[in-house]
């Protein structure tokens, strides 16, 4: 879900970086199992190192760059977004506008083949093979750290989430995005800015949270992502982190269908990206989406009836994002 980057109030406090909490792959399972479960319920959000994806990251990294760098003509062969496709500050829903551009796949290797393959100069199988690799490595990862989720949170059937992506019809998506340094991107709105006491910056992508059930992120070597801390429900009071970028490791947002499913255990991060004056911020984020039937409900086992009552009704994936996009 999207706030309107216009709303955001202008007095939103900004903390200093957080320790977060940092979950390494090469730990013994039931640590990191433990770890990153500990932290999907406190924070929604944390780091994950030594994770294995770097060098296909990083080729992916280099033929998102290539993309961007296209003139704007070449790049509106993949658009307008619907919401799939090339998009530039329209971020999609309720009409959120940001400083950025950006490519949003499905993560299907055809449909990134169909996609590269519209874009004009654009050398499309190199692009189709780098991003599909990448595809499939990320998803594989969120596979793990799903089945880790449920280890941690002690269910029985410990597939429960990673099940949904490995259905072959499961809707994950891929999204590029680029936030260019000034001058800004046609139509640029002045107002556009968010206070925190040193200056004012532009917001590149307005809070929202991911609707899915989790996010991968990856970005360049530019800070601009920050999350908001869960406690403060006060609008007044908002408290946001910035997170320092760093290109070797991936970062992980829980997302709604997570929340939903754990009736509210594990917390769906808001999150916003401001953009940086002087260096444009690249990121790639994965969203792991189970297919468009599946049906969400809390578990049985996450529901208490005097600890945790049920929270939540039960809804497809296909009803939750037609509610999303209208
Ligand atoms: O660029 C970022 O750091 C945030 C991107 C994001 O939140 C998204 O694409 O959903
Ligand atoms: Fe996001």
């Amino acid at each position: 879900m999207v706030v309107p980057s216009a709303r955001l109030p202008a007095a939103n406090k900004l903390l200093p970086c957080l320790p977060f909490p940092v979950v390494d792959l090469s730990w013994r399972r039931t640590r990191a199992a433990d770890r990153l479960t500990r932290a999907a319920e406190d924070l929604g959000f944390f780091k994950v190192v030594n994770h294995g994806v770097v060098a296909s990251a990083a080729a992916m990294a280099t033929a998102a760059a290539s993309f961007f760098a296209l003139p704007p003509g070449d790049k509106l062969g993949a658009g307008p977004p619907s919401p799939l496709g090339y998009g530039v500050r329209n971020i999609g829903f309720n009409g959120d506008m940001g400083e950025l551009e950006y490519l949003l796949l499905h993560s299907h290797p055809a449909h990134v083949a169909m996609k590269a393959n519209s874009i004009p100069n654009l050398n499309a199988s190199h692009f189709s093979e780098v991003v599909n690799e990448y595809v499939k490595q990320v998803r594989q990862l969120a596979i793990e750290l799903l089945e880790m989720l449920a280890e941690g949170l002690g269910l029985q059937d410990t597939r429960v989430f990673s099940r949904m992506l490995e259905d072959t019809d499961n809707d994950s998506l891929i999204r590029f995005n680029h936030y260019p340094t000034p001058p800004c991107l046609p139509g640029s709105a002045d107002d556009d800015r968010v206070g925190n006491g040193t200056g004012s910056v532009r917001v590149g992508f307005g809070e929202h949270s991911d609707p899915q059930l989790l996010s991968i992120l990856w970005s360049n070597d530019v800070d601009g992502l920050q999350i908001r801390l869960p406690s403060t429900s006060d609008e007044h009071d908002v408290e946001w982190v910035p997170v320092p970028a760093d290109p070797t490791a991936l970062y992980v947002n829980i997302g709604d269908l997570l929340q939903v499913m754990t009736n509210g255990r594990l917390i769906s991060v808001r999150h916003r990206a401001l953009a940086n004056s002087s260096r444009s911020r690249m990121s790639t984020v994965f969203f792991a989406a189970p297919s468009l039937s599946t049906r969400i409900s809390p578990l049985y086992e996450m529901i208490n009836k005097s600890h945790w009552p049920r929270r939540y009704k039960s809804f497809t994936w296909g009803e939750f994002k037609r509610a999303m996009y209208t």
